[in-house]
């Protein structure tokens, strides 16, 4: 038996272009996000507003409130990686996950996508590159189309993209065996074989042509859904034609049945509707539908939140292998930490529309700097029931994104808020300032007397300087024995006012005096875990 190895596609060189796609190696920048911002401006009903200006005409307009969804998210992915993506509800993940896809229209920024802008890209360009960014959402059910059977949901993605699709920067070519053949081997491949076998990094694609002699002649043997001709020249030569046998809709088929049973579904079950399912078998059907069209990047947005606890690791150990297989690059959208934990190489967490930290797993794990990463990884539950308290650390509600507190985010709800430096306040006096601070402005006390109040959130001493002459404002505004406890013909008119004057005081005597109003953080830190950096968006790391 001997190898002849002969190139044959005369028009093209072998691995003389290659597919973009292998420009971006593994663990290099495949997706770079930059400044990216999605406003949802809404002109009627829940963010609606009617304002009234007496000295315009007219007086009375309908406002335009800005729903600052994203508001200037800068990140990176790194081709076969998964960057887990983890907050609140309401804090900008799907709509962060949509703006990728180009499913909503970014306000600003840029979404780099191995190296293109794809927020500068639409019709045509952007349908194309939709094939090679696929997204799964939370409801199975919903996403699936009831009335199509679970292999033409598989294949329908592959049919708008007219896939398989031959790539005409691709060589053809063939790796010839030849058995009880002397003659030299002349084999002519054609263009479109890609279809049937995957091109090498190289951007060629090389047919496997067994060409052999037997009692009835000459035989050429290549792979399924190729065929071959082979006949005897007059020099001597033979001369083998190999072409392509089956119809797209049949390689369609084909791949689809590959796919159901790559994500742990029986092929066999292609004509079956989604109803005869499970939730998690319809979270299969989706993953082979998001695969079908052979993405480099897959969206997944709660992928496993709709599903029973014990089904969620078994879906995501699916997608790990399917990752590992297809060389695929996730971001994966969870409100759920120990699902982030379980299948992400590197966390980012959001709040309010911004970024608050970004480290690897392990590093946001065990050494979280953000106050709200802490916050949230305190909240996990705990599986021994014995572990009380450990749970809900989070106090108040998330702001309202059309007006979001300035500077930090979270600092509205934050436990480490910084004293204003102009104060120039002890520890344990800013901590009681704090407190009395939130006490006052959620009215989670019963009214008192100044001396109880002192008492109660100061351990009797003030703060010096400044800070205690605001305090002591307060307190004259609330104490029961001094002005603020003073019935008024009015009703409790008055009480309610000096509350609201005493509140206004504290919030502008403090928090907005600290930095954390004032500028927006943005630290790089040094990891204690792995070699990747950590950001926390923190002006406790100034
Ligand atoms: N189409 C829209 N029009 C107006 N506001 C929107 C729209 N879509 C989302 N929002 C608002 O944008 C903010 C972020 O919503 P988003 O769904 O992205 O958050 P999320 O973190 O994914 O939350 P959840 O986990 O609940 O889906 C919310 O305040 C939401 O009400």
């Amino acid at each position: 038996m001997s190898e002849v190895s002969n190139v044959t596609d005369g028009e093209r060189e072998a691995g003389e272009s290659t597919d973009g796609d292998e420009r971006v190696a593994f663990g290099e920048t495949l997706v770079d996000v930059n400044g990216l911002k999605k406003y949802f401006t809404q002109s009627s009903g829940l963010f609606s507003s009617i304002s009234f200006e007496p000295d315009q005409f007219p007086p009375v307009s309908l406002g335009q409130q800005k729903v600052k969804a994203v508001d200037d998210v800068s990140f990176e992915i790194k081709r076969g990686e998964t960057l887990g993506l983890v907050g609140e509800s309401g804090c900008g993940k799907s709509t962060l996950g949509r703006s990728l896809l180009r499913l909503v229209d970014p306000t600003d920024g840029t979404i780099e996508f191995k190296g293109e802008d794809l927020a500068d890209i639409s019709g045509e360009e952007l349908r194309r590159k939709r094939s090679e960014i696929q997204m799964i959402f939370q409801d199975p059910q919903s996403s699936l189309d009831p009335r199509m059977k679970m292999g033409q949901i598989v294949e329908e993605p592959m049919r708008a993209h007219d896939m398989p699709k031959s790539d005409p920067d691709v060589a053809t070519t063939a790796s010839v065996t030849a058995e009880n053949v002397d003659e030299p081997v002349d084999v002519t491949v054609a263009d479109d074989a890609d279809l049937v076998v995957e091109a090498d990094d190289e951007g060629v694609a090389t047919v496997p042509v067994t060409v052999a002699r037997d009692e009835y002649g000459v035989t050429a043997t290549v792979p399924e859904h190729l065929e071959a001709s082979a006949s005897v020249e007059s020099d001597g030569t033979i001369s083998v034609n190999v072409s392509v046998s089956t119809s797209k809709d049949e390689l369609r088929r084909e791949r689809a049945k590959e796919l159901l049973g790559k994500v742990g579904l029986d092929p066999t079950y292609y004509n079956r509707y989604p109803h005869a399912f499970s939730g998690g078998q319809r979270q299969r059907i989706n993953l082979a539908r998001a695969l079908s069209v052979d993405p480099d990047f897959v969206v997944c947005d709660e992928p496993v939140s709709a599903l029973d606890v014990s089904i969620q690791a078994q879906v995501m150990n699916t997608m790990e292998e399917l990752q590992e297989e297809f060389g695929l690059t996730y971001l994966f959208i969870a409100h759920d930490l120990s699902v982030i934990r379980h299948i992400s190489d590197r966390v980012a967490v959001m709040y309010l529309g911004h970024i608050v930290e970004i480290a690897e797993k392990e590093e946001l794990f065990e050494n979280s700097q953000h106050p709200y990463t802490k916050a949230l990884l305190e909240s996990i539950p705990v599986p021994d029931p014995r572990d009380e308290g450990a749970r809900g650390v989070l106090e108040g509600e998330v702001p309202s994104p059309q007006n979001p507190p300035s500077g930090c985010r979270f600092r509205t709800r934050c436990p480490e808020l910084i004293a204003p430096d102009e104060y120039d306040l002890p520890d344990e006096q800013w901590a009681h300032v704090r407190a009395f601070m939130r006490a006052v402005k959620r009215r989670t006390f019963e009214p008192m007397t100044a001396e109880a109040l002192e008492a109660e959130f100061f351990g009797g001493t003030l703060p010096w300087g400044e800070a205690g002459e605001v305090v002591r404002d307060v307190i004259d505004l609330i104490a029961t024995d001094r002005q603020g406890g003073e019935r008024t013909p009015d009703g409790d008119d008055e009480v309610e006012e000096n509350w609201e004057e005493a509140t206004d005081l504290l919030l502008e005597s403090f928090a907005e005096r600290s930095i954390c109003a004032q500028e927006r953080p943005s630290y790089e830190l040094e990891s204690e875990y792995g070699s990747g950096t950590h950001f926390a968006a923190c002006h406790r790391h100034r």
